[in-house]
């Protein structure tokens, strides 16, 4: 059986809302798949009780179709949905490698971006790549109209994961239509800053990069606590905090050596707010992975 290992993501890290993406080390999805003459879809794991296995409501249906890959495809959530971990990316980017292997269809990692991305219109309603690209190619991405753009890079970061939900949809609902200049010319020196970051892998560059007033106030609204737990990361050692994706995931960058003292403070900030919380020590890592079982 033709297995892949896909990572959970953060998009947009602040200042590159629809933009930015990282893959991150852990948590991941298993992707597990054999030919057939229709795609069946099995979900276990994480959340998976909220996740249809209806191949015309999962994203790995979307994919299978985009391929013209009919497959058994088994799914092991390790990535819990509507986390701002890119759940629903990382099952579409899995499956897009695995049939892609499976088929002999022959794509590049970057051909299949658009394609894992049909999954993500199928739940969000729009195509955006910033999850399935880094999903797929490891690293930090940058997505744009013409395509992507890629570094490898390794900062160590915390994401916190309240229990509490937000689906990527409501998310962008609340998205504002237009952005004052000042908090667009804050957004883009800080979006450049970020970028130097991660090509030098440099955790206080990649953290200051990360302010915006676009977008994450409103996001960091639908979070309970959020302004406690960015504070206690920060005077943990955290370099910048942001809301992962569309929430409610929390991302601190730090460095090595203050990961457990951020995650720490964080759970207990959350705790002190009425929510429990878990934390994924992890760092920005490889993308995809495809091995035989
Ligand atoms: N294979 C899948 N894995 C996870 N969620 C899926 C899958 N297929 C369909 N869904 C649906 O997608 C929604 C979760 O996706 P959503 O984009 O809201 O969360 P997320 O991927 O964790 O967040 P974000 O994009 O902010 O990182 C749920 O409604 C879930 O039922
Ligand atoms: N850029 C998307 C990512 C969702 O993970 C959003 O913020 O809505």
């Amino acid at each position: 059986m033709l297995s892949v290992r896909a990572p959970a993501t953060s998009a947009n890290l602040g200042s590159g809302f629809d933009v930015f993406g990282v893959a991150l080390g852990t948590p991941a999805d298993v992707i597990r798949v054999e030919r057939a003459p229709e795609t069946e879809i099995t979900v276990t794991g994480a959340g998976s009780q909220y996740i249809p296995e209806d191949p015309d409501q999962n994203t790995v249906g979307a994919v299978a179709d985009a391929l013209d890959a009919p497959a058994h495809i088994e799914i092991d959530k390790g990535v819990r949905p509507s986390s701002g971990l890119g759940s629903s990316a990382a099952s579409a980017a899995g499956a897009a490698v695995a049939l892609n292997a499976l088929y002999d269809r022959g794509l590049s990692r970057e051909e299949l971006v658009p394609v894992a991305a049909e999954g993500e219109a199928l739940v969000s309603g729009v195509a955006h790549a910033d999850n399935v690209a880094p999903s797929l190619l490891g690293g930090f991405t940058i997505v744009t109209d013409d395509g992507v753009t890629q570094v490898d890079a390794s900062i160590p970061v915390v994401v916190c994961l309240p229990e509490i939900t937000v689906s990527t949809r409501d998310a962008r609902g609340i998205v504002p239509e237009t952005a004052s200049m000042t908090d667009v010319v804050e957004t883009v020196g800080n979006a450049a800053t970020l970028t130097v970051g991660m090509a030098r892998d440099d955790p206080e560059l990649v953290g200051r990069g990360m302010g915006s007033e676009i977008v994450t106030p409103e996001r960091a609204a639908l979070i309970d606590g959020f302004d406690a737990v960015s504070e206690a990361a920060l005077e943990a050692g955290a370099t910048g905090v942001t809301v992962s994706g569309a929430g409610p995931g929390v991302l601190a960058v730090c460095h090595a050596d203050d990961r457990q003292a951020v995650a720490g403070t964080m759970i207990d900030a959350f705790d002190d707010a009425g929510i429990e919380s878990r934390a994924y020590q992890t760092a920005v890592s490889d993308g995809a992975r495809l091995y035989r079982d």
